[in-house]
């Protein structure tokens, strides 16, 4: 007998589904400090109660499924210890992480900044203002992390006859990309590049990955992307690449605080969009949670193990 704790709050996950399949069903509503050791199936992680689970004496939780792709607020060396097998969201956010990014490209490239001032003076603006206009295909991309939403973004570029550079851990190749660099060679991978997007997991080999020495190695870079996580930037150093125009534009979803303080020097640069860690943002995302969930709860229920998304607790993602 499967004991599910169910974490979010989504209509659209079909408990009556798990009920069918002999599962009980708890929610932080129903559940008393009694049942902690007897759930066995964690969907989400929200604290205090996760931890308090974790901790329960006798504990039996054999399984989290999260509702995140990027599960580095684990503890992933407990978990790993007490043999917890951990399953993520992976994929559910490719498309739209790859619509934002699309959206943050053409924003500048189609210098929306001055469409938009105008329009707030109801004004008309001269063509001469839009001299600096690009599009998309005089850009050559690189994106750290070629993973589900890596490949996806660099599928949509194929449509814009772009340049597509990716770099993963290996550099072994993946589809839509042109080239693939290791992480070790990523001074290659950006050598010649205008487009710069972050969508790797936080590791301990990403974390500050994106320091003074990056930045300060870039020559008048177009546009830097943060999309990934926000502990893979060194915020000192990306604020001096803008001023020092080793960077012309940056558009950044997650930062290394967050909320980012109304204090943080980013909300002032002109040349940074801010967005609030909601590239992933979609109706509908409880039922593409389903779509991994339900599959990998019926094969648990049968043979104890699961059959997708499964997380490297060693790698960290
Ligand atoms: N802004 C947001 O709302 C969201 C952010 N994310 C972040 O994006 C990350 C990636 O998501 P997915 O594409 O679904 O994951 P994925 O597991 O499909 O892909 C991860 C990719 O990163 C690469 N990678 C890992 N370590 C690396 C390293 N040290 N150097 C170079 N490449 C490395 C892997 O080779 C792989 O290509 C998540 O871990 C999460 O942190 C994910 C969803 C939403
Ligand atoms: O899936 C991820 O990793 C995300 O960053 C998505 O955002 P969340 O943390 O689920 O609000």
């Amino acid at each position: 007998m499967e004991n599910l704790l169910i974490l979010p709050h989504n209509s659209e996950l079909d408990v009556t589904t798990y009920e069918k399949l002999g599962v009980k069903i708890f929610t932080p509503e129903t559940i008393t400090p009694n049942d902690y050791a007897k759930i066995t199936i964690m969907l989400g992680w929200q604290l205090p109660l996760s931890e308090k689970i974790l901790a329960a004496p006798h504990s039996d939780l054999k399984w989290i499924q999260t509702v995140s792709a990027g599960i580095d607020y684990l503890p992933l060396t407990e978990l790993k210890g007490k043999k917890i097998l951990v399953t993520n969201m992976s994929g559910v956010h490719a498309t739209p992480i790859s619509e934002t990014v699309l959206l943050y490209a053409l924003y500048f490239a189609r210098d929306f900044p001055t469409v938009l001032a105008n329009d707030n003076k109801h004004q008309w603006a001269q063509h001469s203002e839009f001299a600096n206009i690009k599009t998309l295909n005089q850009l050559t991309w690189t994106i750290f992390g070629t993973g589900h939403i890596g490949a996806e973004l660099a599928r949509l570029l194929k449509a814009f006859h772009a340049k597509t550079i990716g770099v993963n851990r290996t550099g072994h190749t993946v589809p839509s990309f042109d080239k693939t660099y290791a992480q070790s060679d990523w001074q290659q991978a950006v050598a010649h590049t205008d487009v710069i997007v972050n969508i790797m997991p936080l590791t301990n080999e990403t974390t500050h990955f994106f320091n003074d020495q990056f930045f300060q190695s870039l020559n008048n870079t177009y546009l830097f992307v943060n999309v990934g996580r926000g502990k893979s930037v060194q915020t000192s150093a990306l604020i001096q690449a803008l001023k020092d125009h080793k960077l012309q534009h940056a558009a950044l979803d997650v930062f290394e605080e967050e909320p980012l303080p109304s204090t943080s020097p980013l909300w002032k640069l002109s040349n940074v969009l801010i967005t609030p860690h909601y590239s992933a943002e979609m109706a509908d995302l409880g039922n593409a949670w389903q779509a991994i969930f339900l599959p990998n709860l019926k094969a648990f229920v049968k043979t104890g193990n699961v059959i997708e998304n499964q997380v490297n607790l060693s790698n960290g993602y």
